[in-house]
């Protein structure tokens, strides 16, 4: 289970007990195995994956591709005959809180994470007391967000529909198999779906971070937990897993993307005149100057994939890339999408289309960011035309294309590595847990109150 719910004493931490409050809700994880796909349809029929030996070298550059797994050589020999595999697909996502109630704890869970809050060594005993100083402090303002959009996520929901697209999708391409959805931050956690997975005894896994582009702080995130849950497991560390890092440049992907900004396009009168405007979700500059986040790379050649796509379709449209959704007082990529809004307006563009693409669901951050605070602005700046392209999130021509990827990652599924040192303290002292709590929550008060940080508050960046 996720460290902080596994340490049973973080319950009183986070507010919440380890119990999920609403288990129905949340053991949803598995909804994906009910269900009915008959009337879906996803594309021709694939006879028999095993046989095809789909080995191409797309899945060779990006599975292994970013440093952040490592592998030993198949232990396949050690698992049933192929006739009786059982085939699992794992797909990663980030989670949200389903009520406000959850919004500090789940914000605990998110700063906790040293992924997100990269603190030197000698300073990681601080992770947890800062992360509980930090979700008490940014609750307030998470919590308006989530109340502006119906009073939660809708992530879960969201993700649980994919999952079930993307068993349907599979089966029309006659491979059976079972979806699992594991969030980081929120129920469903990784060890849920983890414990389902070895229930069902699957044989063969595939991981799907339901991030098009990797970043440490995303997918990298959720693969470090997953390698920490194998390496204790006998079962997990065994099973032939394939990990598909990123899949941004996926022609599939590109092609869904681009059939929904043009369609957006033409709600415009005159539609050339449009600014393409793209809008990512940021990371801290030190992520990728210092710890070599390919994020940046990716987005951009993300972004020149699609802007290529269009033109072949005869799109000439103007476009430009912003970060939104920064967090804290350190420096974050750049441009940002609020200040971008305003030198367009200032600049005398009339039309605009944004396009969410870092993430492939509907979130606080396209629905309360985008579509409330970053449409209030650029209206405000003069931009009269105002579009914002939907998320993906069960499109069946992107469903479609997850299905090839998955597909074809499955040949190279092969046995975790165990040899790598684990990143989280799982098994904690209590006693030692209380004296690092009650001194590192006194230090990161103090830290919290220096000038730089009173001021982040006051300008409201956090
Ligand atoms: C590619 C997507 C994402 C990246 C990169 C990312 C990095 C990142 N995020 C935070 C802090 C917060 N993120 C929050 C919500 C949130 N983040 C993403 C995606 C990425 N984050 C999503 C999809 C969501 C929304 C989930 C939902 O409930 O709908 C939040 C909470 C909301 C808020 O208060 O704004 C925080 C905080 C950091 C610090 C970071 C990189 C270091
Ligand atoms: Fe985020």
């Amino acid at each position: 289970m996720d460290a902080a719910v596994k340490s049973g004493l973080l319950s009183d931490v986070r507010g919440v007990g380890a119990k999920p409050r609403n288990a129905n809700r949340r053991s949803s994880v598995f909804s994906s195995q009910k269900g009915s796909c008959v009337s879906m349809s996803f594309g021709t029929p694939h006879s028999d994956w095993r046989l095809k030996e789909m080995k191409a070298s797309y899945i060779k550059s990006t599975v292994h591709s970013v440093g952040a797994s490592t592998y030993a050589e198949t232990a396949i020999g050690s698992y049933p005959h192929a006739a009786e595999e059982k085939i699992g697909v794992l797909l990663l996502n980030l989670g949200g809180p389903e009520t406000l109630v959850d919004v500090q704890p789940f914000l605990f869970n998110l700063f906790a994470d040293p992924d997100i809050i990269r603190l030197p060594r000698l300073f990681q005993f601080l992770q947890k007391p800062l992360a509980q100083l930090i979700s008490v402090l940014r609750a307030p303002k998470s919590r308006e967000g989530y109340a502006a959009i119906g009073g939660g996520s809708p992530l879960l929901r969201i993700t649980n529909e994919q999952a079930h697209a993307l068993k349907c999708a599979l089966e029309a391409k006659e491979i059976s198999a079972n979806v699992y959805v594991a969030m980081r931050y929120w129920y469903p956690f990784t060890d849920e779906a983890l414990q389902q997975i070895k229930r069902d005894k699957i044989t063969r896994l595939v991981v799907l971070p339901l991030y098009p582009q990797f970043s440490i702080s995303t997918t990298g995130s959720s693969i470090r937990v997953l390698q920490n849950a194998f390496r204790e497991d006998a079962y997990l560390s065994r099973l032939p897993v394939s990990i598909i890092q990123s899949w941004y440049q996926r022609p599939g992907y590109i092609k869904s993307m681009v059939d929904l900004i043009k369609k957006e396009l033409e709600s415009f009168s005159k539609p050339e005149e449009a600014i393409i405007f793209f809008s990512a979700h940021g990371v801290p500059v030190s992520y990728v100057e210092e710890a070599g986040d390919p994020y940046k790379d990716q987005m951009e050649e993300c972004i020149a994939l699609i802007m290529q796509e269009l033109k072949s379709r005869g799109a000439y449209n103007d476009h430009i890339l912003a970060y939104q959704s920064r967090v804290g007082p350190v420096r974050w990529l750049k441009p940002y999408t609020d200040e971008v809004l305003v030198e367009l307006g200032q600049k005398g563009v009339k039309s605009l289309v944004a396009v969410p693409v870092s993430f492939v669901s509907e979130h606080i951050e396209t629905l309360e960011e985008i579509d409330m605070e970053y449409r209030e602005l650029a209206l405000e700046s003069g931009i009269e035309n105002w579009a914002r392209v939907p998320a993906l999130n069960c499109t069946s021509s992107f469903i479609t294309d997850l299905a090839d990827a998955v597909m074809e990652a499955l040949p190279s599924a092969a046995a975790m590595s165990t040899a790598s040192s684990k990143t989280e303290d799982v098994n904690q002292d209590p006693i030692d847990y209380f004296i690092k709590m009650f001194f590192g929550s006194l230090l990161a008060f103090a830290l919290l109150f220096l000038p730089k940080l009173t001021t982040a508050f006051k300008n409201h960046i956090i």
